[in-house]
């Protein structure tokens, strides 16, 4: 069955409303390393009770509606989706506990063309339920493989942020372990992609890959150690295109500019000389 663009052009998201505990805050940031070393305080305020902060980009978990593509209303080839694109912008520090209400809705949807591809685009309005604040705004894009030469039309995404053309200012190495997709898909997405050999080897890969978003924290991550001296609050913004698979247990290497008050970052695995995430952006408060 070929995707279905008036159903997925229409599709009626659900509210979400969440009950954040400080227990989920802990279990996110564990699901991106942070504790490497339990006497480094800085990483330590990100997983342990007294003093908890939320990693910034743990607004993407927030209100988050599942793997709704797996519908088979959706006529989307699920098993090979891959996360395309990611975007999050900051408007209040994050809460570590509390109600949240996350509102998504498709906003458009790109046809590549037969045996390339679509790409579907959607965004959430992250809400506190006690203040009626808006938290945040995701946006991210689905690249769905299997999918493309429906009929519909080529529309571009937002334009790639560019990189800088010279060294970068900060070089920041972050092991993840074998188990990283194990541990990070406790944070709501379940895609058997990351845990199923068998699954991953169904559509294309030799054993199971990280989530996306998991590279996408690992990147505030670094960003925070880098740049910020673990100030979450500071860090507003956080953009990234997913350009390569990342293997649980790879060192992955972020390349970091700073410009103009913001910073441009790439990720690359330099034991297979591969760029996994490009066009990174991240702003500042
Ligand atoms: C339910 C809610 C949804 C949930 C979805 C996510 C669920 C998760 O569990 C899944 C994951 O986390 S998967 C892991 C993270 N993602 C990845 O590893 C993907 C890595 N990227 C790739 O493999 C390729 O870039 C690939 C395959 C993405 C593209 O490679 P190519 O086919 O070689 O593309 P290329 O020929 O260079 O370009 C074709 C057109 O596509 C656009 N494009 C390229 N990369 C893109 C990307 N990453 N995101 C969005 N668009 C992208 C290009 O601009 C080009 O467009 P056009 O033809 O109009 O010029």
């Amino acid at each position: 069955m070929p995707l279905d663009l008036d159903a997925l052009s229409n599709w009626d998201f659900e509210e979400i409303e969440q009950t954040l505990t400080e227990r989920d805050t802990i279990l996110y940031a564990l699901g991106l390393g942070f504790g490497e070393d339990p006497t480094d305080r800085k990483e330590l305020a990100f997983v342990y009770e007294d003093g908890l902060r939320a990693v910034p980009s743990m607004a993407v978990t927030m209100g988050y509606p599942g793997f709704w593509l797996r519908n088979p209303k959706t006529g989307v080839n699920w098993q090979k989706v891959l996360h395309g694109e990611q975007w999050l912008d900051i408007y209040k520090p994050l809460p570590v506990k509390g109600n949240i209400i996350g509102r998504s809705r498709i906003d458009f949807i790109s046809d590549k063309g037969e045996g390339k591809g679509a790409v579907i685009y959607q965004s959430r309005e992250i809400i506190d339920a006690e203040t009626g604040d808006k938290l945040a705004r995701v946006a991210m894009s689905a690249f769905c493989r299997g999918d493309g030469g429906f009929g519909g039309e080529n529309r571009p995404g937002p334009a790639p942020t560019a990189l800088p053309d010279r060294a970068p200012d900060h070089v920041c190495d972050i092991e993840t372990l074998p188990r990283q997709a194990l541990v990070y898909r406790l944070s709501g997405d379940m895609n058997p992609l990351h845990a199923d050999p068998d699954v991953a080897r169904s559509v294309g890969f030799d054993r199971p890959i990280l989530h996306g978003l998991a590279t996408y924290g690992l990147a505030a991550r670094a960003i925070l150690k880098s740049l910020l001296d673990y100030d979450a609050a500071r860090l507003v913004g956080l953009d990234v295109r997913f350009s390569a698979p990342v293997y649980p247990g790879e060192t992955v290497r972020f390349e970091i500019w700073e410009e103009g008050g913001e910073a441009r970052f790439r990720a690359s695995i330099p034991a297979r000389d591969v760029v996994v995430l490009n066009n990174g952006a991240a702003r500042f408060a």
